[in-house]
């Protein structure tokens, strides 16, 4: 399922002394099957972005289309709720979430509260456990005698069970360790190869993005400020280290070597071998002349 925010304008609290303007003239396309990081500080707008995905926000102005409808269009409530079936999204510090008395009941809670039946709830949630890494006798277990990093693949399961199109994360590895953060991005980075999922990745690590995603958008003051694959931003990278973002060290290593021969990079080096090859050829360059 493709989703598109068409020059999306979006103000809280519109038309009241408090109105705040969050995001101004934000188009993004994300195709089926994609996967696409939106990375930025603090209050640039990823958050009111990411509630578009599922209609959670409407746009103030301009379109946003989920599928094939167009959320500001959708009266029904009915027809609301079926878009936000097929955009799963896991918040921030998703097992605060999580609140029954085992984990089985847990995971069934959000399809059964969209029509599925009992027995296929269960079925799904057998699946989307072995799915987050974890085995099904943890199924009978209260949420809250499992380990931190248990609980948020639960409340991840969660999510996955009610089978979405398209899954939308936001800072997912918040609070983890360096292990928990890379056995999580490279659990959704499997989820989205072999089921084709389509993913959309909200974070603050350039890292991840470069890592993971064939697609980064990156906002800064409630807009897009560049978008393109990690190729495309990093063969251009002015302008990113004045924005402060963890730009990832191989990049700021080319960018040291570049002023020192002054000298383009001829292709980006996401790689530290191909960076080194790089150099090794700059350099032979440099003694040939
Ligand atoms: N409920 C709200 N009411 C009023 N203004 C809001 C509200 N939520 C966000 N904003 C404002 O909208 C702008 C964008 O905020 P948003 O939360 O989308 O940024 P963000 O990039 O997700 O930040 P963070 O990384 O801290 O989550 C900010 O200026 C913020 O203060």
């Amino acid at each position: 399922m493709d989703i598109s925010l068409q020059e999306v304008e979006y103000r809280y609290q519109a038309n009241t002394p408090f109105e705040r303007l969050a995001i101004k003239d934000v188009s993004i396309d994300i195709p089926s099957g994609i996967f696409l990081a939106i990375i930025g500080h603090t209050g640039s707008g990823k958050s009111t972005v990411l509630q578009h995905l599922n209609a959670l926000l409407k746009p103030t102005t301009g379109k946003v289309m989920i599928g094939d409808r167009e959320v500001n269009a959708e009266k029904k409530q009915k027809n609301l709720k079926a878009i936000r079936q097929r955009v799963g999204i896991v918040f921030q510090f998703p097992e605060h979430q999580l609140f029954d008395e085992t984990v089985e009941k847990d995971i069934c809670f959000g399809p059964m509260n969209f029509g599925v039946h009992e027995e296929e709830a269960k079925k799904r949630a057998r699946i989307a456990i072995k799915q987050v890494g974890l085995s099904e006798e943890i199924l009978s277990k209260s949420p809250f005698e499992l380990s931190g990093g248990q609980m948020r693949r639960v409340a991840i399961a969660g999510v996955l069970a009610m089978e979405p199109d398209v899954i939308v994360l936001d800072e997912p590895t918040a609070g983890l360790d360096p292990r928990g953060r890379r056995e999580i991005m490279d659990m959704f980075h499997s989820l989205h190869l072999e089921r084709k999922l389509s993913t959309v990745l909200v974070t603050h690590s350039m890292e991840d993005a470069s890592k993971y995603a064939d697609q980064i958008v990156i906002m800064q003051n409630g807009q897009v400020y560049k978008k393109g694959t990690p190729n495309e931003i990093f063969s251009s990278p002015e302008g990113l280290l004045e924005l402060g973002l963890d730009v990832p060290e191989v990049v700021r290593f080319q960018q040291k070597v570049e002023e020192k021969f002054q000298t383009k990079f001829s292709q980006t080096c996401l790689t530290v071998e191909k960076l080194t090859e790089e150099i090794a050829s700059m350099v032979k360059r440099g003694e040939q002349e």
